[in-house]
């Protein structure tokens, strides 16, 4: 297929991409490297730098059979400061996109959505079917999006399907996470076993968890980009599907940091720190819906395999 990458300079677009490629399909990256970096885009990958607003004068080149749509800022404390940034490039942004692709008669759309669209789940695991109640605008601005997408691709036939990402690290293809602005539990703690911190701040001790640290369900990278595949090949003309990506397994604060010292033999010191405001206790994913719809199955959910691929690329 011939396909448009948004965000492909990104931590996850670029994984994304280099899969992309191996599988024999001919990308495009379009990326405006206001958070991305350009030497991650793999090389066999055309590449645009261009906002995700200005898509159509690309997708007019050629006839192109999809778009999977990384681009968007993903801050959420920045969300709750700067809300106009994440309504813009994630909602009037995507606006823009969706537009271009119709117009173009793309026939296929692929969204990174959130495990935040959900907030503060009421039961775990989270199903596609629970309430959705974002608590920030970053989960509001996706969940917008999702909204949009549907309304696509009732009216106009667009093939969609939306993932909902739960907590994505590792490492594949030599490419991994390198945010300038890191919040991501997994890097952070590695960044503490590299020397370039002194120590790792656990937000929260008195969840109601058996250890009291929030819980996620950490999803190996490889995984998540595998299941943008075959969404590809599932998604159906006028059809919106939404999917949870996630192992459907939950680990503390404290075993992603235990799982570092024991794959780094680093002492990684950590230091009790108040709760992070917006934080849900425990979010874990029922990834059953990915798995019947998209035939996908996790390959990786070994946590310290995960963190090892992760601390691969640093050493
Ligand atoms: N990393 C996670 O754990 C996680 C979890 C859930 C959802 N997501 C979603 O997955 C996607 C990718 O996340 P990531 O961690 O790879 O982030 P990232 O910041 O590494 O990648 C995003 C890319 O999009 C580009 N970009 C941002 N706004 C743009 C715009 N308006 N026009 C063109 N390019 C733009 C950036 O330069 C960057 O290369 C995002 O949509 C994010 O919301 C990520
Ligand atoms: O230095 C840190 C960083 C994080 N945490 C904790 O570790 C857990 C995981 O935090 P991350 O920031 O790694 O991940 P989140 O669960 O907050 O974030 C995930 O969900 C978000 C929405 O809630 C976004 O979708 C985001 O992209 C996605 O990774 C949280 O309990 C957090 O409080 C710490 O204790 N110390």
């Amino acid at each position: 297929m011939r396909l448009l990458v948004t965000g492909g300079a990104g931590y996850i677009g670029s994984v994304t991409t280099a899969m992309l490629l191996d599988a024999g399909h001919d990308v495009t990256v379009l990326d405006d490297l206001s958070t991305g970096h350009r030497d991650a885009v793999p090389a066999g990958a055309a590449f645009v730098e261009a906002n995700i607003t200005e898509a159509g004068p690309v997708l007019a080149t050629a006839a192109y059979d999809g778009v999977l749509h990384f681009a968007a800022k993903s801050l959420v404390g920045e969300s709750v400061d700067a809300p106009a940034k994440y309504w813009g490039n994630n909602v009037a942004g995507s606006l823009a996109l969706l537009d271009a692709v119709r117009a173009h008669n793309v026939p296929r759309f692929v969204f990174s959505s959130t495990a935040a669209t959900y907030g503060d789940p009421v039961e775990v695991p989270i199903a596609e079917t629970a309430e959705t109640r974002p608590t920030n605008p970053y989960g509001a601005s996706k969940l917008a999006v999702d909204h949009m997408i549907g309304s696509y691709a009732q009216a106009y036939g667009l093939a969609a399907v939306s993932l909902r990402y739960f907590n994505v690290a590792g490492a594949h293809a030599g490419l991994g996470e390198r945010h300038t602005v890191e919040t991501h539990l997994v890097p952070l703690v590695l960044q503490v076993a590299q020397g370039k911190r002194d120590h790792v701040s656990v937000y929260g001790t008195d969840w109601p968890t058996p250890d009291g640290t929030c819980i996620r369900d950490y999803i190996h990278i490889a995984d998540l980009a595998r299941a943008h595949l075959l969404a590809l090949d599932a998604a159906t003309p006028g059809v919106h599907e939404i999917c949870n990506l996630g192992n459907g397994i939950g680990f503390s604060v404290r075993e992603v940091i235990e799982a570092c010292r024991r794959v780094t033999g680093h002492p990684i010191p950590a230091v009790d720190a108040p709760r992070r405001a917006g934080d849900p206790a425990v979010l874990v994913a029922s990834a059953d819906r990915a798995r019947t719809l998209l035939g996908w199955k996790p390959e990786h959910p070994d946590l310290d395999r995960i963190v090892a691929d992760a601390w691969s690329l640093l050493t």
